[in-house]
């Protein structure tokens, strides 16, 4: 098996002829392709087909969360019509849900990740949803229920890696957004952020970088500095 991409480039783009123009360019660059709820709910899985390259790794990113019923149903549709490298499901969508899903993926090669909490969050946004704070916890708390229904891995913070890593054990996949190199322009709604080494270093195999290589101006050399960085 050829081993994943280490960065998956987030095409949050609308127009479906920019969405395959980047993802030809980032593919082209050694990243694989994060396709989410913006491109997803314009363009569906027909969108996907067309904007991502033959055999270029692909993350489908749909954050599902829903009774369980309907989330195995979503997960099955989504390995029929696409069968992605990863699919997103929400941990706090609760126990049952969490293992619908996986019964669902079971048999096929697409790995189930469970979103922790979200790196836009932070404290007093856990607060005012009625969560307990701190954020280290509850991102604890749902990737202990995400391990009993035996899920491939988790989506988490960079900050939360080395703590879930040393909860979690080495073997479940960590895949983490909330990726600023240090020659990005801004956070942006991201409140949880670090580095690609620094992330690499606390534990995650895989990110996601959305922004900093789709708006750079040459979004290709953007994702060749960050794989250069991460080498060095
Ligand atoms: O907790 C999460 C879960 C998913 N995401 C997704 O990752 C990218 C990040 O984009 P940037 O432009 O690099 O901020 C985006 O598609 C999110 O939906 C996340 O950011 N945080």
């Amino acid at each position: 098996m050829t081993a994943l991409p280490k960065v998956f480039a987030a095409i949050d783009v609308r127009d479906l002829d920019r969405a395959t123009e980047l993802a030809a360019q980032l593919a082209a660059a050694g990243v694989g392709l994060k396709f989410g709820l913006e491109f997803f709910v314009a363009h569906g899985a027909a969108g996907v087909e067309r904007a991502r390259p033959a055999g270029a790794p692909l993350f489908l990113d749909l954050k599902l969360h829903d009774i369980p019923a309907t989330v195995e149903g979503a997960v099955a549709s989504a390995i029929e019509t696409l069968e992605p490298d990863f699919l997103t499901v929400h941990s706090s969508g609760g126990p049952a849900m969490l293992t619908a899903a996986m019964k669902a993926a079971r048999g096929s090669r697409t790995k189930i990740l469970g979103v922790t909490v979200l790196t836009s969050l932070d404290d007093s946004d856990l607060d005012a949803v009625g969560q307990k704070a701190p954020v280290l916890d509850q991102v604890v708390r749902l990737a202990r229920t995400g391990l009993h229904a035996e899920l491939d891995g988790f989506i988490c913070a960079p900050t939360d890696a080395a703590t879930l890593r040393a909860t979690i054990g080495r073997a479940p996949i960590l895949m983490v957004p909330g990726i600023r190199p240090a020659w990005a322009a801004d956070a942006g709604d991201q409140k949880r952020v670090l580095t690609p080494a620094q992330a690499i270093a606390l534990g995650a195999d895989h990110l996601v970088i959305g922004r900093p290589l789709t708006q750079a101006a040459d979004p290709a050399a953007a994702a060749r500095k960050v794989l250069a960085e991460l080498a060095a």
